[in-house]
């Protein structure tokens, strides 16, 4: 008797253990341990179904499912990050699919900001539509601005409506082709946004040094890199602001979204703020999307790398390859 009560208190102590420790895990980690007793297949495998539950981790508003009616694979493991950050403050590790919540990570838009006096609106306390910090976007624009950390209106300011993160439902899911893509959970009505493009900001060096890394593992096949160059031309034409933001290890749902060579449903729009140090990259219906439709974009239209990658985006126009330039 004695000693049954023993065990149990052991097993008790040990479940209590992996709770905490399993969700800190990469899949192949959580893999050889739950090979390692019932009691800790038991906690991975409840670490492994919320997980597929929520990509978001709890961290957007509603939850990111993962959908995979391709294999067995029942989710796509990264670290999470609602808003952009330096690529110093990466988080190495982030616990995922615990029973509490998961602790907010290191990403805010404070990282990227700077508070010099200048710039900012006055027209606290809520901004009306002539506030001088909203621009944009109007169809076919790329630019939009809104209100910062100088602006002296709160979080629920109308100017400010890519920094509150997602609204609108949404899922991932696996196609046999392409991997894993975003799909809309909701009708999203045309000009709505949609996230933005979260992840690791690089300079360029830093992200060419990435990007040569990457092509060689995804000429394997078995790896989806999610690094993205966006230039923004300056009004004199002679040079251009280059804007490198690497999701492949640390990102947002926005890391799953897939290219399409017809340009897709999404617009990508250059959002700055006051106060803000870099313009942020983020995704609009460019269409009214239906509940269930892929959300894509074109990734854009050169191909100048060899070891380029298949395209399946099944669009009238595809070319067969993915757009590929060198960074
Ligand atoms: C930003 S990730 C998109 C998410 C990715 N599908 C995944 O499973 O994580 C970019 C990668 O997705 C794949 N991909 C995106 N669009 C594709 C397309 N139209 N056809 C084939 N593969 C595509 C390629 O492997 C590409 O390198």
């Amino acid at each position: 008797m004695e000693e049954k009560r023993g065990r149990e208190a052991e097993g008790e102590a040990l479940r209590g253990w992996a709770e905490l420790v399993l969700p800190w895990l990469a899949p192949p980690d959580l893999a050889a341990v739950a090979s390692a007793s019932k009691a800790l297949r038991s906690v991975a495998m409840g670490v492994s179904y919320r997980r597929a539950s929520d990509a978001s981790r709890g961290l957007e508003r509603h939850p990111v499912p993962f959908l995979n009616p391709v294999d067995a694979q029942p989710y796509s493991y990264f670290l999470y990050a609602r808003f952009p950050l330096l690529a110093l403050h990466s988080p190495s590790a982030q616990p995922w699919g615990g029973r509490g919540p998961t602790p907010s990570n290191p990403s805010s838009l404070a990282a990227l900001t700077f508070s010099p006096a200048a710039g900012g609106c006055a027209c606290a306390p809520a901004c009306a539509s002539e506030c001088p910090c909203s621009l944009g976007p109007e169809p076919g624009m790329e630019l939009m601005t809104e209100c910062g950390v100088n602006c002296p209106c709160g979080p629920e300011c109308r100017n400010r409506v890519t920094q509150g993160g997602i609204s609108a439902r949404l899922r991932v899911v696996k196609h046999p082709l392409k991997g894993w893509g975003l799909h809309a959970a909701q009708f999203v009505k045309r000009g709505q946004f949609i996230c933005e493009y979260a992840g690791e900001f690089l300079i360029t060096e830093e992200a060419r040094n990435r990007q040569r890394t990457y092509d060689e593992l995804a000429s394997s096949g078995r790896f989806s890199p999610a690094l993205l160059v966006v230039r923004e031309h300056l009004p004199s034409g002679k040079a251009c602001l280059r804007v490198n933001i690497d999701a492949t290890k640390v990102g947002n749902v926005a890391r799953f979204i897939n290219h399409s060579c017809d340009g897709g449903n999404l617009s990508i729009v250059l959002v700055r703020s006051s106060g803000s140090l870099l313009p942020r990259l983020c995704f609009f219906a460019a269409v009214d999307i239906q509940e269930g439709e892929e959300l894509t974009f074109s990734y854009g239209s050169a191909r100048l790398r060899q070891n380029g990658q298949h395209c399946f985006c099944g669009s009238s126009i595809c070319s067969g390859m993915l757009p590929s330039e060198e960074t």
